[in-house]
């Protein structure tokens, strides 16, 4: 293939770089996307697995999600409500199942005001810290260097509201066990989504579906850019200078172009070769950014059975392997679809089982949840992001154990021709689709004013 010659070439074809590439060709520069995958939407995939369409990838939308609301405006794309109608489930630590309506858990009342107490405390601290430089605010290294579990024992003596409030961020969110992560990356993922507040109001968190699914997100960006975007293109290997650079791809892809921006996430930044070596600073940095890990679970059935019995298919047990669960029916479908999530050592314990015996666990806790038709579904499927090369975990990525306040202030920061962009590195919208938006089109203002265009 001749060499092409662009404004910019972009490496990744997920929401973030299409977004970008979408921004830069409409202020007047060429580009070139490069993507590793033979589909576009990286984390965000909507699939056909045995005849029901799942959201292998990211699927819900929320209030505070402006750029992405808006996106989906202009790409013609409309949403509808996650079905949220009856009771939902709590399974307490001692294994009691207990059905409840409103927005706190069925515990007692001391825990229920200790878990108000501690919401409190967190929605105080993502609104003082924020989620633009999060590094930046006094409280910064003190709270980046003990872990949110840590942090959370030292706020309270009661273990069921701190494993409750745990289970929003660390299961749930960041998808690492709470004692990898700081307190401070913790309060950055709630001051991202607004407030702490939010994360734990899942009507509000998990509001809405795309009609059609989240990847015609990037479907409908990729298919204006045309020929611009290439697939089964992993990028190899780029030579730089302060003035350019020159990215081999697979497929016999040469780009030239006066700026790269590179849209996948942190963990796959070291998976280039970069001639010469990008500097000591991100080199350090990029080994202290890891994906987290949780396994996407569907179950499709005849029928939503657990409506007729009052429930709205959701559930929550901190200690149960299915730690939530959620009716992820399609739009206008007569079968009904659950969506569970297993996540971190939960998730690592399930693979060390056989293929039947993890189906079984989940299965079982399901039923747990929501009786025994639950573990009979007709179509049963698992996403596996951590065996996916060109992802390697899910839902994105998040600092080790102080490392936000050390390294933060340089993630979005340009190095050479080099520009960050996806989700992971994010303000508002932080490991969301939304965030992912928000950052090619911030990174795409940056580049349009470098240019001069
Ligand atoms: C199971 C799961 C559930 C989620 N749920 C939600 C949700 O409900 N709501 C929500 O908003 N978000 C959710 N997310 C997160 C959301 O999907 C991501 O934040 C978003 O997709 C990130 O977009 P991105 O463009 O930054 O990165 P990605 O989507 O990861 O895109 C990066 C792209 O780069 C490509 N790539 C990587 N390396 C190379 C290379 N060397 N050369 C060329 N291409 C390369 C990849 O193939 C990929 O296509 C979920 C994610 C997962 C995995």
């Amino acid at each position: 293939m001749p060499t092409l010659q662009r404004d910019v070439a972009i490496v990744g074809a997920g929401p973030s770089g299409l977004a970008a590439a979408t921004a830069l060709r409409k202020a007047g520069l060429s580009v070139a996307v490069l993507e590793a995958r033979d589909r576009v939407g990286g984390r965000t995939w909507t699939d056909t697995i045995d005849g029901a369409m799942l959201e292998i990838g990211g699927q819900w939308v929320s209030p505070d999600q402006t750029t992405l609301i808006s996106l989906l405006d202009e790409l013609g794309l409309e949403t509808f409500d996650r079905y949220r109608e009856g009771e939902s489930v709590y399974i307490s630590a001692a294994g009691e199942r207990t059905r409840y309506t409103g927005e706190s858990f069925p515990v007692d009342e001391t825990t229920r005001k200790e878990m108000d107490r501690l919401i409190q405390i967190l929605d105080d601290l993502a609104a003082q810290v924020g989620a633009e430089e999060p590094w930046a605010h006094p409280l910064a290294r003190e709270l980046d260097t003990i872990s949110f579990k840590h942090w959370l024992i030292e706020q309270s003596d009661d273990a069921e509201a701190r494993d409750n409030i745990g289970l929003f961020i660390a299961g749930g969110m960041l998808t690492k066990p709470a004692h990898s992560f700081s307190a401070l990356q913790a309060v950055l993922m709630a001051a991202s989504a607004g407030s702490f507040s939010h994360l734990v109001d899942e009507d509000f968190i998990l509001d809405k579906r795309v009609i059609g699914g989240m990847q015609q997100v990037s479907i409908r960006m990729a298919a204006a850019l045309g020929d611009d975007v290439f697939l089964n293109a992993p990028v190899r290997t780029v030579q730089w200078s302060e003035d350019g650079a020159v990215v081999l791809a697979d497929g016999d892809i040469r780009v030239e172009a006066a700026r790269v921006v590179l849209a996948v996430p942190p963990n796959l930044y070291s998976r280039i070769s970069y001639d010469p070596p990008l500097p000591r600073r991100q080199h350090q940095m990029h080994q202290h950014q890891s994906l987290g890990l949780v396994i996407k679970v569907h179950a499709v059935y005849e029928t939503p059975f657990w409506r007729e019995d009052g429930l709205a298919g959701t559930g929550f047990g901190a200690s149960e392997v299915v730690q939530e669960v959620y009716d992820n029916t399609n739009h206008e479908d007569t079968r009904g679809t659950l969506v569970a999530f297993v996540s971190d050592e939960k998730a690592d314990a399930m693979f060390e089982l056989s293929e039947e015996e993890r189906r079984a666990t989940i299965l079982g806790s399901l039923a747990r949840y929501l009786g025994p038709k639950a573990a009979e579904p007709v179509v049963y499927y698992e996403s596996d992001w951590g065996s996916e090369e060109w992802t390697r975990g899910a839902y994105a990525a998040s600092f080790d154990l102080g490392g936000l306040h050390r390294y933060g202030k340089d993630t979005r920061t340009p190095v050479g021709p080099f520009h960050f962009s996806c989700s992971d590195i994010a303000a508002e919208g932080y490991q969301h689709v939304d965030g992912a938006v928000r950052m090619g089109q911030r990174t795409a203002a940056d580049i349009v004013a470098r240019l001069g265009k």
